[in-house]
């Protein structure tokens, strides 16, 4: 058994819930940086620009996986959890990846899809080949496609059973993704011990983190779902033991696309704790409602609703990743009005969701790219950016399935979108070269020399809510207002009160989805007489009257930050 103390690399910040203070940045190593002209992004290039990474603000890194892959699921299709795909580079540069994002403290957190391996994976090979050998359980097998009927398929668009039949073995295996990914056999001990040890392997190499890929699906019974089953809650106590006993200050995210309590109970109990964060997928979708529909009252509902969750647990915020914007968590009406808003055309469409990225969804609006990242970097939880949204980037929907917007990284307004020197036919998916998305008018380079930039932005953004600890650590109330577009909650912090000296504050974050210029009236009775100050620029705004009631006028879907302050000089002399 290994044993690692709770500050792992020379850099790092003593914080163990460093991950609620952070702002997460998801990037496909494939797609930022190719270093040495193969056409395909490295881990080298990867390198190269953490020092950009650390500019913006980023404090943590989630890498899709790296694995040795046929690349059939970008990644997702495993065939050796401990080899670096030699596309992406080596296991010696990955632990240099580590090292030198510790010195700029900055974490890593390591994609790991545990629930299933591509059907290249030796184990699978062995597993189909030999049933009485050492890795012919390591499978759900059966003789025939009847069991777990009530189980529902998730992909689609491409898959008619989650079972397949395999004329080698001449077996039915079950998958809950593509048929060529075989679900792992949970119930089986040697693969729950095959796991902790592939996790022990990449936390010995000082990674930070370890986002669990697809977790409800790990066991299926005949009674229940297939989605967050007990004993799959109880494989991630243990999971979690495992990492608190040996891995002191490293942290476990759930990937759980369910309703609100489904996903709160992957956090666990403050008994038997479970993961330290979830990706909060009901909140997402509202967001992209509210923003056509300019009504705030769905978001409202279900940010009240929001579950309690274990102390030391966190929500994580997106609002777009790697994989199509899901609609499974929003009813059927909402549904087809995201599709009609948001995926007029079919090629739009993917599974249950749509694949295209943030800019295109929101037509390339500066106002609501500001106004969904301001509820980004302001609800509950920490936040995490998709690569290229911080410059607006476009996608490709010409391309198939979620590659729509895995397209470089576009860094310049040179060949490949300085991406790579390779032959541009060469690289793994073209640039995007569309009208408005061009890499020749969005990169990053010509975004740095304008001072007005959606990244500049995005960058100011960032640092103002991490001069505020109330962002990440602090909770949520939702106030009321008398206006229908018109979100405001109330984040408070009590101050940490240890040696990190986070004061206690109050910030009044409120938002306007309406396409006009709107006035409207919160309140909040426990503010009354309160002063209210702009977080970005602190110009005093107009304070709470003595019944909690302030009166704000808002431009075109826009928002204000407001720091609540003492009562004014004149009330407090009274
Ligand atoms: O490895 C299979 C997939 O696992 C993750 O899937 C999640 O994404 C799906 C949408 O593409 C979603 O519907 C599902 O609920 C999730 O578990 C991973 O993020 C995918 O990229 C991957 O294909
Ligand atoms: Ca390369």
């Amino acid at each position: 058994m290994s044993f690692t103390a709770p500050i792992q690399s020379p850099g790092l910040s003593l914080d163990p819930e460093w991950y609620r203070r952070s702002v997460f940045y998801e990037v496909m190593i494939r797609s930022f940086v190719d270093s040495n002209g193969d056409g395909f992004g490295d881990i080298a290039g990867l390198i190269s620009k953490l020092d950009y990474l650390q500019w913006l603000g980023i404090d943590a890194l989630w890498l899709p996986p790296f694995f040795q892959s046929p690349l059939r699921d970008g990644g997702y299709d495993v065939s050796d959890f401990k080899a670096v795909l030699p596309d992406y580079g080596t296991v010696e540069e990955f632990r240099e990846l580590v090292t030198k994002a510790h010195e700029r403290n900055m974490r890593i957190i390591m994609d790991f899809p545990l629930n299933h391996t591509s059907d290249q994976h030796e184990w699978f090979q062995q597993s189909r080949a030999d049933p009485e050998g050492p890795y012919g359980d390591y499978y759900v097998w059966a003789d025939d496609d009847e069991k777990y009927e009530n189980i529902r398929i998730i992909f689609v668009d491409t898959e008619e059973s989650n079972w397949t039949f395999d004329p080698v073995r001449r077996q039915f295996f079950w998958h809950r993704f593509f048929s060529h990914q075989p679900d792992l056999n949970f119930e089986n001990p040697a693969v729950q011990e095959a796991v902790f040890d592939v996790c022990r392997f990449w936390l010995d190499m000082g990674v930070d983190g370890l986002r669990l890929d697809a977790i409800p699906y790990l066991f299926e019974s005949e009674e229940g779902n297939g989605e967050g089953e007990p004993k799959t809650h109880e494989y991630i106590v243990r999971l979690r033991a495992m990492i608190d006993n040996e891995y002191p200050g490293r942290m476990l995210v759930a990937e759980a696309n369910q309703w609100p309590r489904e996903v709160a109970a992957f956090f666990g109990t403050e008994e038997e704790p479970e993961c330290h964060m979830a990706f909060d997928f009901p909140v997402m979708p509202r967001i992209f409602y509210s923003l056509r529909s300019q009504r705030a009252d769905e978001l409202m509902r279900v940010l009240s609703e929001t579950t309690d969750i274990p102390p030391g647990a966190a929500w994580g915020v997106f609002l777009r990743n790697h994989d199509e914007l899901t609609l499974e968590m929003v009813s059927e009406e909402y549904r087809q009005a995201m599709y009609g808003w948001y995926a007029y055309d079919p090629r739009m469409r993917s599974n249950i969701g749509i694949r295209r990225r943030l800019a295109p969804l929101l037509d390339n609006s500066r106002a609501e790219l500001e106004l969904a990242h301001a509820l980004l970097f302001s609800l509950p939880g920490s936040p995490f950016l998709y690569y290229g949204d911080e410059i607006g980037m476009g996608d490709n929907i010409w391309l198939p399935d979620r590659d729509s917007s895995r397209t470089p990284m576009q860094w310049t307004p040179d060949r490949n979108a300085g991406f790579s020197t390779a032959d541009p036919g060469k690289l793994y998916l073209p640039v995007v070269q569309s009208l408005v998305y061009n890499y020749n008018l969005v990169n990053v380079e010509s975004q740095l020399a304008q001072s007005r930039s959606l990244l500049h932005w995005v960058r100011n953004v960032i640092h103002v809510r991490k001069a505020h600890p109330t962002f990440g650590l602090g909770t949520m109330k939702v106030l009321s207002s008398d206006h229908e577009s018109v979100l405001s909650f109330v984040r408070s912090y009590e101050g940490s009160g240890d040696y990190l000296g986070d004061a206690p504050e109050d910030v009044l974050c409120v938002f306007s989805f309406s396409h006009n210029p709107v006035t409207a009236t919160i309140e909040a009775p426990e503010f009354a007489g309160r002063r209210l100050f702009d977080l970005f620029g602190h110009g005093e705004f107009p304070s709470f009257d003595d019944e909690g009631r302030v009166t704000l006028t808002f431009g075109t879907q826009a928002f204000y930050w407001l720091h609540v302050g003492q009562r004014t000089e004149q009330e407090q002399g009274r």
